[in-house]
C-alpha cells in the first residue's frame, strides 16, 4: 500500500506534530497514522517522548506546531472533545477510583454518551432511570467482555493489578472509541497476565477497534503488532512491519545504546532487539506520573 493510499483510508492521521516544552523538544515533527482494525505499537527508549506523543493525540497537550485528525477532522486540544469523537486512553499511572466498585468505575466512562443533565438527574426521571438502566447493563456487558465478571461489586482499590489494568481498559471501552490508545498496559505485570493482556488487546481489535499500545516489553510488542513505529528523542527513527523494526540495528542501537557492528547477530535473528530484555530502567527517568502530569 503507498502512503497516499494508506493516508485516505487512515482513522487518525498525525500531521508534522512537534511538541516543546520550552527548549526541549520532546516529539519532533512526527508523522503517523493508524488504519481502522489495526495495532500499532509505539516504542523507544525512556524518555523518547512516547507519553507526550500521545497526550498531544489525545488533547492533553496542544502541539506546538502540526496537526491531528481523527476519523476526518481536525481534533480539538480538549480531551473530553477528543472522547466523544471516538479515541479512549488508559495512562500509564492507573487512574481508577479506588472507592468505587468495578461497575461503577465503567459506567463513569459511559456517561459521555449518556444526554440526561443535571435536572433530569436530580428529579431521576423516567429517561434517566432508562439511561441509567441501559449504562448498567452495558457496563456489566464490558466487564464480561475484558473478564471481570466476577468482581463487578468489588471495589477497585481491591483489585489485583492485573485487573486494574483491566478494569481501566473496560472504562476506556464504554466511551464506545474508534481508537483505544493504551500507554503501558503490561507495565508490573506478571508473564500470565502479559499473555492475558495480549489475548485481550486481540480481542479488541476483533470487536472492529483500532489500537494504539506503547509498551517496552519488545517480545509483546511484536508478538501483537501490525506496525511498530520507533520514537528516539522526540524523532521516528523508523516505522515498519514488527520484522522490520526488530532486525534494525539502530533500534538495537537506541535500546542498548551499543553499536550495530558490536551487537548485531544474536539480537537481530531473535525476536527482541533487547535480547529478551525490556528496556533499561532510565536514569533520570522523570517521576512515575510525570509524563501524565497534565492530564
Ligand atoms: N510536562 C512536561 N514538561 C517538561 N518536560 C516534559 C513534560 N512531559 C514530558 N517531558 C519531557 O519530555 C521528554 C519525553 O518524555 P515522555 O514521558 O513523553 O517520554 P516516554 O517515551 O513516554 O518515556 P517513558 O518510557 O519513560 O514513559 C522527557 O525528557 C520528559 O522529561
Amino acid at each position: 500500500m503507498t502512503q497516499a493510499e494508506a493516508d485516505t483510508q487512515a482513522l487518525l492521521t498525525v500531521e508534522n506534530v512537534t511538541m516543546r516544552f520550552g527548549g526541549l523538544v520532546a516529539v519532533d515533527s512526527v508523522n503517523f497514522h493508524v488504519n481502522p482494525g489495526e495495532i500499532v505499537g509505539l516504542i523507544g527508549p525512556n524518555g523518547a517522548g512516547k507519553t507526550t506523543f500521545f497526550n498531544c493525540l489525545t488533547g492533553l497537550y496542544l502541539p506546538t506546531t502540526g496537526r491531528v485528525v481523527f476519523d476526518g477532522a481536525v481534533l480539538p486540544p480538549k480531551p473530553r472533545k477528543v472522547v466523544k469523537a471516538g479515541m479512549a486512553r488508559t495512562f500509564q499511572n492507573i487512574r481508577l477510583f479506588g472507592n468505587m466498585t468495578a461497575l461503577e468505575n465503567v459506567m463513569v466512562g459511559r456517561y459521555c454518551r449518556t444526554s440526561s443533565g443535571a435536572f433530569t438527574s436530580i428529579i431521576r426521571g423516567p429517561k434517566f432511570r432508562r439511561e441509567e438502566r441501559e449504562t448498567r447493563a452495558r457496563a456489566q456487558e464490558l466487564l464480561d467482555f475484558v473478564g471481570l465478571s466476577t468482581v463487578t461489586d468489588h471495589l477497585a482499590r481491591n483489585l489485583s493489578y492485573g485487573d486494574q489494568r483491566r478494569l481501566e481498559i473496560a472504562r476506556a471501552l464504554a466511551t464506545e472509541p474508534k481508537l483505544v490508545l493504551l500507554d503501558e498496559p503490561t507495565a508490573g505485570m506478571n508473564p500470565q497476565e502479559t499473555r492475558q493482556a495480549e489475548q485481550l488487546i486481540f480481542k479488541i481489535r476483533d470487536s472492529g477497534l483500532a489500537v494504539v499500545v506503547i509498551e517496552h516489553d519488545m517480545r509483546f510488542i511484536f508478538n501483537l503488532c501490525d506496525r511498530v513505529l520507533c520514537l528516539v528523542q522526540g524523532k521516528a527513527l523508523i516505522e515498519g512491519t514488527p520484522a522490520e523494526v526488530q532486525s534494525d540495528p539502530r533500534v538495537i542501537e537506541a535500546y542498548i545504546g551499543t553499536g550495530p557492528a558490536e551487537e548485531p547477530a544474536a539480537a537481530t535473528t531473535g525476536p527482541d532487539p533487547t535480547g529478551g530484555r525490556t528496556a533499561p530502567e532510565p536514569t533520570g527517568r522523570p517521576a512515575p506520573d510525570e509524563g501524565d502530569r497534565h492530564a
